[in-house]
């Protein structure tokens, strides 16, 4: 990432700071830890990238959740930016973990909770271990002033959620707080149209990268179309439309949908008739509620070791992430 990249982006985190963080910021600041290399990065107004935990904790097996959580942190640092994973560690919200810290999150797994927004209190009143999800993530970001979070698919509503009403936080929260969250989409696990039809509702801008339909993580289409698509080398690409939510205040988050490449395509319809079997098992095991996401992916990634296809897509997005950075002059006019 060159330089000018990296002040445009300090610029748009210093405007973020400034504009949407209340007299109280203080005050909750101090009940978090943030890293020596973040809370620096921070001060100088330099790029940070957040990241989840919950992928470590519940997304792949040890010590494979460990390597993928170092290499996608390598990958943040070797584009010029300082990586911000996510956890609560003995009641502690965490902003940007060491490597033991890392080490530790990867090594409890599932026995860390699952922590979206609404577990958070719970997780810190009991001093306990919380790998944060989106939402969780997307709170602790805005709050210390972290614009931009990457992860790889978000939460959405979930089948049948007509009737379950199982709709993620992820996207209350896309809706409540301004980060821009990058992905490779919504899996397939999910229902995908009414996903999007709940982020409509919640007034949040999707955008796809280089098309105008929205991937499905393993696969490059959805099948749904969305209104915007960025590029990195055309003028209406860049990251205006986040800037423009940020000056506007409008107070809702942004989702950037990155798509899986195609040399990957072919692997990644493999990986679908997986996710088709274990949503059957899940159904014949009545397996349900903040129980259901865990259980598909992992489910999954022993049918298919569509871990590493995982671990190669976030990467991938990450790096989307950084050329988006790396190209746009719109920050210029969020400063
Ligand atoms: O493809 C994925 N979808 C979702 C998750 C995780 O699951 C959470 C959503 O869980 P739920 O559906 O219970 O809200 C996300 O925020 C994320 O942490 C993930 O790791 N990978």
């Amino acid at each position: 990432m060159s330089s000018s990249a990296l002040s445009r982006l300090a610029n748009l985190q210093r405007h973020f700071h400034h504009s949407e963080k209340g007299g109280s910021d203080g005050m909750a600041r101090g009940l978090v830890k943030i890293s020596p290399d973040v809370s620096d990065a921070l001060l100088r107004g330099s790029a940070v990238v957040a990241l989840e935990s919950t992928i470590i904790s519940h997304g792949m097996p040890y010590p494979q959740n460990l390597e993928t959580a170092k290499e996608v942190e390598a990958v943040v640092r070797e584009n010029g930016a300082v990586p911000a994973t996510i956890a609560i560690l003995d009641g502690i919200p965490c902003i940007g973990l060491s490597i033991e810290e890392l080490e530790r999150i990867a090594q409890l797994g599932t026995r860390a909770q699952k922590t979206a927004r609404r577990d958070i209190a719970h997780i810190v009143a009991i001093k306990g271990n919380g790998a944060t999800t989106v939402s969780a993530t997307m709170f602790f970001a805005s709050m210390v002033g972290i614009s931009v979070f990457v992860t790889g698919g978000i939460g959405g509503v979930h089948r049948h959620g007509e009737h379950t009403m199982d709709i993620s936080s992820d996207l209350t929260e896309l809706g409540r707080t301004p980060v821009a969250v990058i992905s490779a989409g919504v899996k397939s696990i999910l229902d995908i149209p009414r996903t999007l039809e709940y982020l409509e509702t919640q007034g949040v801008c999707v955008a796809a990268y280089k098309t105008n339909v929205f991937p499905a993580f393993f696969t490059e289409t959805s099948g749904c179309k969305v209104g915007l698509t960025v590029e990195s080398n055309r003028v209406c690409a860049k990251l205006r439309f986040y800037y423009a939510t940020i000056k506007l205040g409008l107070g809702t988050g942004v989702l950037i949908a990155v798509p899986i490449p195609k040399e990957h395509a072919t692997s990644g319809s493999l990986i679908e008739s997986a996710i088709q079997r274990a949503l059957k098992e899940a159904r014949d095991k009545n397996i349900t509620g903040n129980a259901e996401t865990p259980f598909l992916l992992a489910r999954v990634n022993e049918l298919t070791g569509g871990a590493s296809l995982a671990s190669i897509v976030i990467t991938l997005v990450i790096l989307v992430t950084l050329e988006l950075l790396h190209n746009d002059g719109g920050a210029e006019s969020a400063s």
